[in-house]
C-alpha cells in the first residue's frame, strides 16, 4: 500500500503584479523525509514555504498536511495542526534568554499568551533545557539572546520551532550567514533532533556542500515552481541546475 504523503502542495499560484512568486507550484513529501529546495534568487522558495505556513494566502491551489486542507488557515491554527517553521532571519526576543525564547514559543503552543511564567512553573522548563541539550545550546540557556553569535541565534530560532513538537518543519536557509563548518555544526544537531522525533522536513538551502550531506531529495525552484526533482547527486548532476543554481 502506498503512504499517503505528509504534504501535498498542489498547483499553488501567488502573483505579485506581473511577478509569479508561485506559478502552479506542487510538492509532496512522504513522512520522514529531509527535502531540500533550491533555486536561484526570487524563484519563489521563500513564498512557498510563507503559503504552507499561512503567511501568505494562494491565489489558488491548496496545501494538506496528512490529508488535511491547511490552505489559508492562520499561521497558529497551522502550527496547531503540527507544521512549524524557521525564518531566514531568526525571529527571536533579543532581551530574555534563550531558555525564555523557547518557554515564549511553548506558551504559543499551548495557548497561553498573556505570560509564560506559568510554563517555569509547571515542568515545561525541564522539557525546554532537555531541548536545547538535545542542540548542544545547554550552556547558552541563560545567556541573554542578543549575546548570541549569528549561528547559536539560527540555532535557536530552530529550536523555538522544535519547540511546538511540530511533526514537519520548514526551516528557510537554517545555515545562512554562518561559516561552512558552523553550518555542518548546525546541520548535524538539527538532524539529531529530528531524528529523535521522527519529525519531516523541507529546507530551503543555497549551500550544495550542504544538500548534499543532509537531503534526501532535492526540488529545484525557478520562476515560482519546481523544474526538476531527485536526490542530491542526480539534482546536482544536472547542467542546467549547475548553470543556473549552483554556479550562481
Ligand atoms: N509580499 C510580496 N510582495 C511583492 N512581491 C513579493 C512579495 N513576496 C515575494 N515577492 C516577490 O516574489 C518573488 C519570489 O520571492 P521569494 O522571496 O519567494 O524568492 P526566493 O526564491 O525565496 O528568493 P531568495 O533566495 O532571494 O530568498 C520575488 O520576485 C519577490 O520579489
Amino acid at each position: 500500500m502506498t503512504q499517503r504523503p505528509v504534504l501535498e502542495a498542489r498547483n499553488l499560484r501567488l502573483h505579485f503584479g506581473g511577478v509569479a512568486a508561485a506559478d502552479d507550484a506542487s510538492l509532496s513529501v512522504a513522512s520522514g523525509q529531509r527535502v531540500a529546495i533550491i533555486g536561484p534568487n526570487g524563484a519563489g522558495k521563500t513564498t512557498f514555504i510563507n503559503i504552507c505556513t499561512g503567511y501568505l494566502k494562494p491565489q489558488s491551489g491548496s496545501v494538506l498536511f496528512e490529508g488535511r486542507e491547511m490552505t489559508g488557515l492562520a499561521p497558529r491554527r497551522i502550527v496547531r495542526n503540527g507544521i512549524a517553521r524557521s525564518f531566514q532571519l531568526p525571529q527571536l526576543f533579543l532581551d530574555i534568554t534563550v531558555l525564555e525564547n523557547l518557554l515564549v514559543a511553548l506558551a504559543a503552543r499551548e495557548g497561553i499568551w498573556n505570560s509564560w511564567m506559568p510554563l517555569e512553573r509547571h515542568g515545561k522548563r525541564d522539557e525546554m533545557l532537555d531541548l536545547l541539550d538535545v542542540i548542544g545550546l545547554t550552556d547558552a540557556a541563560h545567556r541573554l539572546t542578543r549575546e548570541l553569535p549569528e549561528g547559536m541565534r539560527k540555532l535557536v530560532d530552530i529550536a523555538m520551532a522544535l519547540a511546538l513538537k511540530p511533526r514537519l518543519i520548514f526551516m528557510d536557509e537554517p545555515t545562512s550567514g554562518v561559516s561552512t563548518q558552523e553550518k555542518f555544526t548546525i546541520m548535524d544537531v538539527v538532524i539529531r533532533a529530528l531524528e529523535q522525533n521522527a519529525t519531516t522536513a523541507v529546507f530551503v538551502e543555497h549551500d550544495m556542500d550542504v544538500v548534499s550531506r543532509y537531503a534526501d531529495s532535492v526540488a529545484v525552484w525557478s520562476g515560482g515552481r519546481i523544474s526538476l526533482t531527485g536526490t542530491p547527486a542526480e539534482v546536482l548532476a544536472d547542467p542546467d541546475v549547475r548553470r543556473n543554481v549552483v554556479g550562481a
